[in-house]
């Protein structure tokens, strides 16, 4: 066995499975599976496959994930750099399967970090609904928030808070809440010898805590008739059957909807065996387990459960992209035509106490002039018929002078700590707006009317992931008609797009961020 695992936890694992044990412990000696998950915000899984450079083994419970065989190195391709895929280990693909997301839920990711799962949901949600992704830890939030803009999730808010807050700002307002939870790992032992080291015979009643608290919290959050996927990577029962039974005992307006996904997964232990367990011996993934639970109650409308804070008790209206003048550029609000110009102080991300500053420091003591809230818009309305020919709709908001769409109006995440508002578009700077780089990677190339594609396999796609500067001559670029070629141009990798570039007199100038450059 290649894995050395403590003793206590295999006298348990013994008790616990009996007979099976063997066959278990024998997993430990191999090599863990690899997946990918294609990004059905940008391409079809039918498409990846077909361009694909290496074998994608369809993963059962999955439409969009596929194994890798060895070797494979998906991350160290300019398609994961253009968000054609997200690299996920197989059993973490489950519980989103049976969340059941349809374009135009809410949905809560309770504990999100680094987004794996989030990035499924965004793809589920095809931009139509919302999706807010939180979690605990500061730093997590970062990745996570970054895998959502690599992804082109144009409809997902990033919050750092705790379940508490989320709950009792949002009561009774998601259809679908997942809670990937902060568990013991005992089921990745065999990928991530971390776990096993940070493991003693204490530390499943450690999380079973912090579990229970949360699950307490989203059953707040969620609206009467939703949907509650609770989940961990672990095998001890307390945090998995005991947890969920706890709950069920509590909250007895929900109940298990049987999860046993395509035929793939073990029934839970006793008393839940309607809830589903992924053990390594079983399938071809590491250990995990599912609980899909319902609110029983009737969705009421007009109650004034489903409310966003500061919308006076009414429900916000699912609204589809394309209604909103999206993706094909069509009517709808714009953005800026709103009378919400809301403004949230940069730097203080607990937003609300909000900076409707003129003025900031430059580093050198003096006082720098910033863009008012009318000029920010105004320049961005001029980026946006100028570069896009449509506007992106969503409620702008405002972090100093860098501006978001987002699902919800500002008001609704008012006290909350917020890390993404929305869609990063861009920012204003000397007058001028720079576009962002998560609004090149949400757009397809005729969203722009400047684009470029550069062949996957040739050196170009490289040099540009590298941040080189490419020498592009003018009949290199897609450029609409009446559009002059000079000016910023939507980088793509075989049609998909991965950031910006500045073209000039047959030179493209590198946008791709330096923090994302391939190394
Ligand atoms: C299993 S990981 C989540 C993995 C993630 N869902 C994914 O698919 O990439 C659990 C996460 O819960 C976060 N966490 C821990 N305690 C939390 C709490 N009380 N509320 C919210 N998040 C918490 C941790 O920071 C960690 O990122």
């Amino acid at each position: 066995m290649a894995v050395q695992l403590p003793h206590s936890f295999s006298e348990r694992m013994k008790k616990l499975l009996g007979r099976e044990y063997e066959a278990f412990s024998e997993t430990y000696g191999e090599i863990p599976h690899t997946g990918i998950r294609v990004n059905t915000l940008k391409i079809t899984a039918d498409e990846l496959q077909r361009i694909s450079p290496y074998r994608m083994d369809p993963i059962p419970w999955c439409s969009t994930g596929f194994y890798t065989t060895e070797g494979a190195r998906p991350g160290k391709h300019p398609y994961y750099h253009a968000g054609l895929y997200y690299i996920q280990e197989p059993s973490a693909m489950a519980p989103v399967e049976l969340l059941g997301v349809l374009p135009g839920d809410r949905v809560l990711d309770l504990c999100a970090a680094p987004g794996g799962k989030s990035t499924q949901i965004a793809a589920k949600l095809q931009g139509q609904g919302m999706l807010i992704s939180n979690d605990l830890h500061p730093e997590r939030t970062k990745a996570l928030a970054k895998n959502l803009e690599l992804c082109g999730a144009r409809n997902a808010v990033v919050l750092n808070e705790s379940p508490e807050r989320i709950a009792a700002a949002f009561p009774g307002f998601f259809d679908r809440i997942l809670i990937d939870a902060p568990c013991s790992g005992e089921g990745m032992f065999r990928k991530d010898e971390d776990m096993v080291r940070q493991w003693d015979e204490h530390t499943p009643a450690k999380y079973a805590g912090m579990q229970r608290e949360i699950l307490r919290a989203a059953a707040l959050a969620l609206r009467p008739g939703g949907t509650l996927v609770y989940s961990t990577c672990t095998f001890s029962p307390e945090e998995n059957e005991g947890s969920i039974a706890e709950f069920l005992a509590a909250y007895p307006q929900f109940s298990v909807v049987p999860a046993h996904g395509t035929g793939s997964f073990s029934p839970g232990l006793e008393p839940l065996p309607g809830t589903a367990r992924l053990w390594p011996h079983k399938v071809k993934g590491e250990g995990h387990y599912i609980a899909v639970l319902r609110h029983n109650g009737k969705p009421e409308e007009e109650s004034g459960e489903g409310a966003w804070p500061g919308s006076g008790g009414k429900s916000m209206p699912a609204m589809p992209l394309e209604e909103r003048g999206g993706r094909n550029g069509e009517g709808g609000r714009t953005a800026i035509s709103r009378k919400d110009k809301s403004t949230v102080g940069r730097g203080d991300s607990r937003n609300g106490r909000n900076g409707r500053t003129s003025s900031r420091n430059d580093g050198r003591g003096r006082s720098a002039a910033i863009a008012s809230e009318g000029d920010i818009l105004a320049s961005y309305a001029e980026f946006a018929r100028e570069q896009l020919g449509w506007q992106p709709d969503g409620f702008p908001v405002l972090f100093g002078e860098h501006l978001y769409l987002s699902p919800l109006p500002r008001e609704a995440l008012n006290g909350l700590r917020t890390v993404r508002p929305g869609w990063y578009i861009g920012h204003v700077r000397s007058g001028r707006f720079i576009p962002g780089h998560p609004l090149a990677t949400a757009l397809i190339p005729r969203e722009s009317k400047r684009s470029l594609s550069l062949a996957g396999d040739g050196p170009e796609a490289v040099s540009y992931l590298k941040g080189e500067t490419l020498s592009i001559s003018e009949d290199g670029l897609m450029i609409a008609p009446g559009t002059s070629p000079k000016g910023y141009v939507l980088v793509c990798i075989d049609g998909y797009s991965a950031g910006w570039g500045k073209w000039q007199d047959g030179i493209l100038k590198n946008e791709y961020p330096v923090g994302w450059r391939w190394t």
